[in-house]
């Protein structure tokens, strides 16, 4: 994990925002009518040309690698390429977690994309949601990032596609290492839950020139 810092003020996060989300809503629908489409190959062929060509428009300028976590002067992260929360990327549900004392929450619709055996949500998907939410549960308490050590999921019963709820709780902390348990519903009840151990690395790349660059602000 590298910090960064994005200098920007909170209208220009929202102007930036205003952009990007509708076009990540729009990619979002354009998965999953590939998924569900039973048009003619001809239409998928004439699809497929389309997009091509809006992909290398937006190719033209690109950031190297991944989009990475800028932070503002005042910490707020923008994760917008996160694969399970990220703002700007359409195979993130997205999550929107929400943040208590030790306690993290968040909600998702999980449509076709996000398919394993039929009908049902895919493990590996709702393992990608539990890991982010302790992520963030663990991280927020203590304000500082912690990197996933262990997440022990059970699998209790098939959790159907359609609204998923989450919630992720601290247990305990221990030094540099903090217990979080998380549960995940869909509409019939508790489908899985799980333990983590979360572990507050030691040191991150970029941290102290975000942190000095803050100090820095007038
Ligand atoms: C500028 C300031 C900004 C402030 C920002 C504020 C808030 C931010 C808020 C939220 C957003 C931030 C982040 C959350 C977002 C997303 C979460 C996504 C979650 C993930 O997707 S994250 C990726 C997957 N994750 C990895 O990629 C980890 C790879 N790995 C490593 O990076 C190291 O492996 C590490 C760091 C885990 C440990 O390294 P280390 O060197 O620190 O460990 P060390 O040996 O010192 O052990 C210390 C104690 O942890 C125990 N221990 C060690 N390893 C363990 C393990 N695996 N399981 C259980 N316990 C373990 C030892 O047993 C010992 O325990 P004891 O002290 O009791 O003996």
């Amino acid at each position: 994990m590298e910090f960064r810092l994005e200098d920007i003020d909170p209208d220009e996060i929202e102007r930036r925002l205003a952009v990007v989300e509708p076009l990540t809503d729009s990619v979002r629908g354009l998965i999953d009518a590939v998924i569900r489409s039973e048009v003619d190959d001809a239409v998928l062929d004439r699809a497929r040309a389309r997009i091509d060509e809006i992909t290398a428009e937006l190719r033209v300028h690109q950031k190297p690698g991944g989009y990475g976590t800028p932070f503002t002067r005042d910490l707020r992260g923008m994760p917008w390429g996160n694969a399970a929360t990220g703002l700007r990327n359409p195979i993130a549900p997205p999550l929107r977690p929400e943040h208590g004392a030790g306690v993290s929450t968040g909600s998702v619709h999980l449509g076709a994309a996000y398919e394993g055996p039929g009908g049902l949500v895919h493990g590996g998907v709702l393992a990608l949601l539990m890991d982010q939410l302790v992520g963030e549960c663990a991280s927020t308490i203590v304000n500082m990032p912690h990197f996933t050590g262990t997440l022990t999921v059970r699998y209790l019963r098939p959790t159907k596609l359609g609204r998923v709820d989450l919630r992720a709780e601290v247990t305990g902390t221990q030094d540099r290492k903090t217990f979080v348990h998380v549960e995940v519903r869909d509409r019939e009840g508790v489908t899985a839950d799980g333990e983590a151990i979360m572990i507050r690395p030691k040191d991150f790349p970029g941290r102290d020139e975000v942190l000095a660059a803050i100090a820095r602000t007038p």
